[in-house]
């Protein structure tokens, strides 16, 4: 479980997260939703200790990670795993290489065969086995971000995040990494947290939603309740997506009484 407490970030002038606090539980994916620019990649950033918050602290399972010291953080660090926007794969690397970095980074001592091992499982478990010598030339967009899931679990990570897994896919590969990801939270009992601002994301693995809002947070619930929140910047993100605004009239046409009782 990661727990933030009254997270502030400026840039300047500029306000980017504005106290936000909360709870990421543990075997659930839990996303951080919101519009551009509304601080969801800062927020990110200061719970991996990429950006220092200038306020505000992040617990991972009751491990204070701020402000503590250099070892405790990097012990906290060693058990993070990271699926970039990008994917950020080095395109020097063929995919096995890829996948071995963060081994040969955190376990230099790891025996080449148990590391080899240790690739073709994760390669396997992302659907990817018999690909570990193509280049990220050589492969697509959601093959990529497989390759990218893979990397991050190598080192059997505690904690996932992923920033925006699925931006740049199609919605059917879209939809393949958001559950591969929700199968790999419940599967290695991960911390996963996932920014997004991809409606399809929120009804196929928000089991915990954060909503930001201009550096605050608006609202917090999961996908079978967001339908129904009454907090009106949710609402406009929510029916800015003209599917999501003709699913609401089907369902009113439908069911017009019973929510009208
Ligand atoms: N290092 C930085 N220096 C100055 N401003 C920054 C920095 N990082 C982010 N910002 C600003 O903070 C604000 C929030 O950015 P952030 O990337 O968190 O938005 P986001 O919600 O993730 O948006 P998107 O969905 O477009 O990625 C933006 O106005 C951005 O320009």
């Amino acid at each position: 479980m990661i727990e933030i407490h009254n997270i502030h970030k400026s840039f300047g002038d500029l306000k980017v997260l504005d106290g936000i606090s909360g709870v990421f539980e543990t075997g659930k994916t839990n996303l951080l939703l919101g519009a551009s620019g509304t601080g969801k990649s800062v927020l990110l950033k200061c719970i991996v200790g990429l950006v220092k918050p200038d306020i505000g602290s992040v617990t991972f399972d009751g491990t204070y990670f701020t402000n503590n010291k250099l070892g405790i953080r990097q012990e906290i660090r060693r058990k993070i795993g990271m699926l970039f926007q990008s994917s950020a794969l080095f395109d020097s690397m063929n995919v096995e290489e890829n996948v071995a970095f963060p081994l040969k980074m955190l376990t230099p001592d790891m025996p080449k065969s148990e590391r080899l091992d240790r690739v073709n499982f994760c390669l396997k478990r992302v659907g990817l086995e018999n690909s570990n010598k193509k280049m990220p030339s050589e492969i697509s967009g959601g093959m990529k971000k497989r390759v990218g899931i893979a990397r991050a679990i190598a080192p059997e990570c505690t904690y996932l995040f992923c920033d925006e897994p699925n931006s740049g896919l199609d919605p059917l590969t879209a939809l393949k990494i958001d559950e591969l990801i929700k199968e790999i939270t419940e599967e290695f009992n991960t911390t996963t947290i996932i920014v997004t601002h991809d409606m399809n994301s929120v009804i196929e693995i928000g089991d915990n939603i954060m909503f930001l809002y201009k550096g605050k947070k608006l609202w917090e619930g999961t996908r079978d309740n967001i339908m129904e929140t009454e907090v009106p910047e949710l609402n406009e993100f929510i029916f800015a997506n003209r599917l999501m605004r003709d699913a609401k009239k089907v369902e009113e046409g439908e069911e017009g009484s019973h929510h009208s009782s």
